[in-house]
């Protein structure tokens, strides 16, 4: 489903120029749940922006289903993001202005589906948000304003699910459940699922940890045996 073929990324700032991936080749399948581990400032944000299309690479390709992404324009992205992608972030980046219910419709809103209300409820009851649907963000606890993000990004069913750190502003007890929410909800729908994250715990519930360091990525072949790791 997704595939790197050569991939290589940098940023140049001034003279400097600092190397996020140096000729990366890595395929995820369809329905595969995997970690991106690795420590900070490695580039794990900006692979998933490669993921996503919101970077281009310097050289290689992002195959999504086939289409190389860095060969789509601005509207085609747009449009692919929107149909087959959902994004959780680590700091939630819920609309203020929007109920717990829009928030969660929203990318349905956005895709002109007349059914987006029916179908935000039925997530946010999924995500046990049933008695919270017209709170504002600033009226939830951190742990629900997740799970809101979480329904807004699963709520169009999409193929790929991308999640930046998505327990990283939870206290543990808050994030475990986060983390298990997600990956519960991956399982059911059979998305294909990349995170980010920091908790080992978490992802050692994953199909595969991929580490990135000094511009590569690589397997790490139990999650359960790497040293900072945690059984599940
Ligand atoms: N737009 C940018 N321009 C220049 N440098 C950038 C830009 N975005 C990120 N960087 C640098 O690239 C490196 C990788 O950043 P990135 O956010 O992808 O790392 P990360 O592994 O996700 O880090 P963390 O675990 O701390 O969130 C960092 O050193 C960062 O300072």
């Amino acid at each position: 489903m997704i595939r790197l073929q050569n991939l290589s990324m940098h940023y140049t700032l001034g003279d400097s120029r600092i190397d996020i991936l140096r000729d990366v080749s890595v395929n995820i399948a369809a329905g595969e749940r995997v970690a991106i581990a690795g420590p900070s400032g490695t580039g794990k944000t900006s692979l998933l922006l490669l993921l996503a299309g919101l970077e281009k690479p310097a050289a290689g390709s992002v195959l999504f289903d086939g289409r190389a992404l860095e060969t789509l324009d601005r509207d085609q992205l747009a449009d692919l993001r929107r149909d087959q992608m959902g994004i959780v972030f680590q700091s939630f980046h819920l609309v203020p202005s929007l109920s717990a219910l829009e928030n969660a419709a929203l990318p349905l809103e956005i895709a002109g589906r007349r059914d987006a209300r029916e179908r935000a409820r039925a997530m946010l009851d999924r995500v046990g948000l049933g008695g919270r649907l017209d709170h504002y963000p600033g009226q939830l606890s951190g742990g629900e304003q997740q799970r809101v993000a979480i329904a807004r990004a699963l709520v169009h069913e999409p193929k790929l699910v991308l999640a930046d750190e998505p327990t990283g502003n939870l206290d543990d007890r808050t994030g475990a459940a986060i983390g298990e929410l997600l990956l519960h909800l991956n399982a059911e729908s059979g998305t294909t699922l990349v995170l980010v994250t920091h908790d080992m715990r978490f992802a050692a519930q994953c199909d595969r940890v991929l580490r990135l360091s000094g511009g590569r990525l690589v397997e790490s072949e139990s999650p359960a045996e790497t040293p900072d790791a945690l059984p599940a």
